[in-house]
């Protein structure tokens, strides 16, 4: 299992490239199945979770070329209907195939999904969702068996809370239903909207994608179509508490602030410079430490859970006590004990961690425990002084392009020690 060896207490200078979202291209390449004719993508990050999904859709019948970031889909025929544990299980995205397979080809058998450890994480809502639109669903052995041999039809569906998964599962399915599909308290991320632009590509009827309120009205078919991936606000984000952390300036290209939602805002209190222009942002802090800031994860806009580890290793030496509260997955503060040993001073009650900054961390040997978690790792080990071991870092392998790369660009002393 590979590590990364990082030798911390080095400002940040220079430029990253931000790479295309990896929650947004699962997702519109679960959408090529809908169609028998080729979809094109651009800005398609390289990353283990998207080979994952690609030898999915490969095992569905779907051909793909991948040529730099672009990604060329062609389900011409769905020669299987069977979507395997073994392809489903490392990711919660291989589980948005089910919907496609089901509204084109009548029926579908699906692993129940995988995904980073951070809670229950149940499909409950899911499944209701496909029920209204008349499929049948019955779980057997660990898979999830669905029939629609009629067609799925449209239904007003009215979600008890905020699910990303869910909502993109809905959309997917409706657009190839009869009638009209309406989806109230739809999740608002920035990748539900880059999801519906790419289905409208393909000749699909979604409107209000990025509202609460989506409308999909079902058409016949889709066509082939060519989408560009929205860039990676995670990446964006994370980047950004990155040098924040570490002092520097960084300048982020191919991304804006308004990804970041909440996050932006917070970032402005903790006292780092900001400024953005058309394509890119700038993050600079020269001397002073972070101030301490409270945050609560929410729904997009808020706050997003996807940011909070990063975001907690920041705090960890930011001046003063901040409060943390994790509201969307009840098992997010796995990196709490692990920046602990690093000299972080952290105490987690129920969803809630406070973080008493010092003024440095001290390297140590910490273990990757889920995607963001490995990523708030990085953050604490750059900071920190003297050398940090990350282990298992084939958890950032899913999520993070090229990241030993883009670093070690901007002044990092950061290897991939391969084992
Ligand atoms: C691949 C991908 O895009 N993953 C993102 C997606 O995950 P994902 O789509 O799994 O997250 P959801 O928004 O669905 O989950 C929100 C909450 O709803 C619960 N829930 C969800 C579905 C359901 O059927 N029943 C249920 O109870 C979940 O356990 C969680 O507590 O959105 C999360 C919230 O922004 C992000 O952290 C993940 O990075
Ligand atoms: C939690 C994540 O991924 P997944 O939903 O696949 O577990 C993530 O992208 O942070």
């Amino acid at each position: 299992m590979d590590k990364l060896a990082i030798i911390g207490g080095r400002p940040l200078y220079g430029v990253i490239p931000i790479s295309g979202a990896k929650n947004s291209a699962l997702k519109v390449m679960a959408a090529s199945l809908l169609t028998d004719k080729p979809l094109t993508l651009y800005n398609v990050p390289r990353l283990a979770d998207v080979d994952m999904l690609l030898r999915l859709l490969e095992q569905h019948g779907a051909e793909a070329t991948f040529d730099g970031s672009t990604l060329r889909l062609h389900a011409k025929d769905i020669v299987s209907t069977e979507a395997p544990y073994d392809l489903v299980r490392k990711m919660r995205a291989s589980f948005n195939v089910l919907g496609p397979i089901l509204a084109r080809e009548g029926k579908a058998k699906v692993s129940l999904p995988g995904g980073c450890a951070i809670g229950a994480r149940p499909v409950d809502l899911h499944l209701k969702a496909l029920t209204a639109m008349g499929a049948k669903i019955d779980l057997d052995e660990g898979y999830v068996l669905a029939e629609a041999p009629e067609g799925l039809k449209g239904a007003d569906i009215s979600f008890p809370f905020v699910s990303v998964g869910a909502t993109e599962h809905a959309m997917l399915a409706a657009t190839l239903a009869k009638g009209v599909t309406r989806l109230e308290n739809a999740a608002r991320e920035p990748e539900i909207a880059d999801l519906a632009d790419c289905l409208n590509a393909m000749g699909a009827k979604v409107s209000g994608g990025g509202s609460a309120t989506i409308t999909i009205e079902g058409v016949e078919r889709l066509h082939g179509a060519e989408h560009r991936v929205l860039p990676d606000r995670i990446e964006t984000g994370a980047y950004a508490m990155a040098v924040a952390a570490t002092g520097g300036e960084l300048t982020l290209t191919g991304t804006h602030s308004d990804l970041l939602g909440a996050a932006w805002p917070v970032l402005a209190e903790t006292g780092v410079e900001l400024d953005e222009a058309e394509d890119s942002i700038r993050i600079r802090r020269n001397g002073a430490r972070c101030k301490a800031v409270d945050i609560i994860t929410q729904p997009f806009p808020g706050f997003p859970t996807d940011l909070q580890a990063q975001f907690m290793a920041l705090m960890t030496t930011a001046e003063g006590v901040s409060t943390i509260k994790e509201t969307i997955f009840e098992n997010r503060f796995m990196h709490a004990p692990e920046l602990g040993r690093m000299g972080a001073k952290i105490s987690v009650d129920g969803q809630t961690a406070t973080v008493r900054g010092v003024p440095r961390l001290k390297g140590a040997p910490v273990m990757a425990t889920d995607l963001r978690a490995s990523m708030s790792l990085i953050i604490a080990g750059l900071a920190a002084e003297g050398q940090t071991m990350v282990n298992r870092v084939y958890h950032l392998d899913r999520g993070f392009e090229r990241l030993e790369e883009k670093l070690q660009a901007c002044g990092a002393l950061i290897e991939r020690v391969k084992e």
